[in-house]
């Protein structure tokens, strides 16, 4: 390394140090931070998260060692050897068209799993937990001339690094900026006198941008009523101001914003609302009758897939955080590895919890996500049958099956209200019901204006139908089950507790635990109904608290065979 080596370094030095700091010019020009307040090249910033399988310590990164992944309890011991090239092969799936959730399926909830999207992960890291802070790590290239090429490398990974999070402080700080409007409190947002007067007048002038910050003011008078209301205008009627900025701004419908607002505060429901807006996580199911998550992440690793554990609740989860390659179309993909499942999607499973050598029904199973899972769990043994009342759906059910290898399921075609007269004796049965779609927004933006009221109805009765028969199909004798799973991907209290309590009246069933460590409680009061108390042992999951689609999931006991009588079926 003679003087060659040097002027490399010194030339890579400018390069990035340049960009660097231009970085850190932008972000101090949008904080406004200037002299002893100005942020130096050296401050750590807040990272987008790296997957815990790319965080391996450095000196580990010889082909053939070893490297122990630093969380995760699962069964797999998660050793991981690292030979990672980056070798890919770019397929097209011959899945792809029976399971693209934009095929030409109407149905948000025919969408719901493959969703094929990628993660805008959240989670974040400091610099200083990566060791990049405070000059560790760090080496003065110009000054030591005994750095050798590989240090050097080390170098360049890390200012690039510092430029990339640099480039993602940036654009956070847009994104705070353009959320600014709506948040409340803030110094800048106290609300001037005349614009609470004008707040009433010209609405068809108004712009996008004069609404956003009508929705801004509106919320702060209803959060601190007492203090700012204007004195002339009702709670109600800034409420449905709000509300008819807040479907113009997000394109919905009035009747599912006005059902929003009955089930949230008005400052959560805007939080629901921009969650319903953004894509959920890329998540894969390790399909456990062909693989191990561990081996699965290692393959997926080589072929450039950033991946992490899903979490502590589940086993089987991975999420991708990027990808070098068509998730859809590795070989592991085809191979039957892997299922892409929405990670809201193994929720129902888990409450069924499925047992070896056990009969269970997949009332509504298309195109088979859960169906594959139940079938994993029971390690191929008993019998799983997997219905769906749509033809064309079940070639989807049937193609997945093969590909993943699953050997103990039955494929029938009938409208699950009738399957009571041919299947009866279950030890288990999972009712993933059809329904609007509220809860998977961002999958299919098309039900923020296409659901009425008529609709919900038409769907709660359905669901009552459908659920009413799943609990005639189970064995309240089970030895070992006697269980009735019940899931929507809907929020609405219509299609999920509505129903539920509807057939506590009708059969002999109770709510238990759905033990699922995490999720909100079901609602016992809606509109002046009072449900069942055990419903809150059910769990509602949403975008914006849970990080995943809007989901619903109950758990019933069956206690007697039978039906309750002196009750009046008006579905
Ligand atoms: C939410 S999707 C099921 C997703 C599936 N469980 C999975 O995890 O892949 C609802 C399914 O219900 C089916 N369906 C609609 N009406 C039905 C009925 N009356 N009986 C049985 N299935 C029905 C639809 O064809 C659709 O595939």
């Amino acid at each position: 390394m003679g003087g060659t080596g040097r002027s490399k370094r010194a030339k890579r030095i400018r390069k990035f140090g340049t960009g660097v700091q231009e970085s850190v010019r932008i972000v101090n020009k949008k904080l406004k931070l200037s002299g002893e307040d100005a942020l130096q090249p050296d401050v750590p910033f807040r990272r987008k998260k790296r997957s815990t399988f790319e965080r391996r310590p450095k000196q580990n990164l010889k082909p053939g060692k070893k490297t122990v992944v630093d969380r995760q309890e699962d069964d797999d011991d998660d050793v991981l050897t690292e030979d990672e090239n980056h070798a890919y092969e770019s397929v097209d799936s011959p899945f792809d068209a029976v399971e693209s959730p934009n095929s030409e399926d109407s149905e948000p909830w025919e969408r719901e799993d493959e969703d094929g999207t990628f993660s805008d992960s959240s989670a974040v890291e400091t610099a200083e937990e990566n060791g990049l802070a405070n000059g560790e790590g760090k080496i003065d290239l110009l000054e030591d001339s005994s750095v050798d090429e590989e240090r050097e490398e080390e170098m360049e990974e890390l200012e690039i690094e510092k430029e990339n999070r640099l480039l993602e402080d940036e654009r956070r700080l847009e994104e705070e900026e353009s959320k600014a409007e709506f948040t409340l409190n803030d110094a800048d947002n106290v609300i001037q006198t005349e614009q609470l007067e004008n707040l009433f007048h010209n609405d068809i002038h108004r712009s996008l941008t004069d609404r956003k910050s009508r929705i801004s003011i509106v919320l702060q008078v209803l959060s601190d009523w007492k203090n700012r209301k204007d004195g002339t205008h009702s709670r109600s009627e800034f409420l449905s101001l709000l509300q008819s900025d807040v479907s113009y701004v997000y394109g919905y419908n009035t009747f599912l914003i006005e059902e929003f607002f009955r089930m949230f505060s008005p400052v959560e429901c805007i939080e629901f609302i921009e969650a319903s807006d953004k894509p959920r996580p890329l998540v894969i199911r390790t399909n456990t009758l062909k693989t191990k998550r561990r081996q699965l992440a290692q393959a997926l690793i080589s072929r450039g897939v950033n991946i992490d554990p899903l979490e502590k609740w589940s086993k089987e989860g991975l999420v991708v955080y990027e990808s070098r390659v068509p998730i859809g179309a590795t070989p592991e993909y085809l191979a039957g590895h892997y299922m892409i499942q929405a990670s809201s999607s193994f929720l129902p499973v888990l409450a069924l919890a499925p047992q070896e050598n056990e009969k269970i029904l997949d009332m509504a199973a298309s195109p088979g996500g859960k169906t594959t899972f139940i079938s994993a769990r029971m390690h191929n043994t008993g019998i799983v049958y997997a219905n769906d009342a749509k033809a064309d759906r079940i070639k989807s059910l049937v193609a997945n099956i093969h590909r993943l290898g699953v050997e103990n399921t039955i494929v029938s075609c009938y409208d699950g209200r009738k399957l009571a007269s041919i299947l009866q004796g279950l030890d288990r049965v999972l009712l993933d019901a059809p329904c609007s779609g509220t809860g998977i927004i961002s999958h299919d933006p098309s039900v923020k204006t296409s659901r009425e009221w008529n609709d919900i109805q038409k769907n709660s009765s359905i669901q009552k139908q459908l659920l009413l028969s799943a609990i005639d199909c189970c064995n309240a004798h089970s030895k070992t089950g006697g269980i009735i799973v019940y899931s929507t991907c809907s929020v609405l209290v219509e299609e999920n507790e509505a129903v539920i309590d509807y057939c506590l009246k009708h059969r002999f069933v109770k709510v238990v635990s759905c033990e699922i460590p995490f999720g909100m409680p079901g609602i016992t009061k809606y509109r002046g109904r009072q449900f069942h108390s055990s419903l809150q042992e059910a769990r509602r999951f949403f975008p914006h608290i849970h990080n995943m689609d809007g989901f619903f999931v109950c758990k019933l006991k069956k206690l007697k065979n039978g039906k309750r009588k002196n009750t009046t079926t008006t579905f």
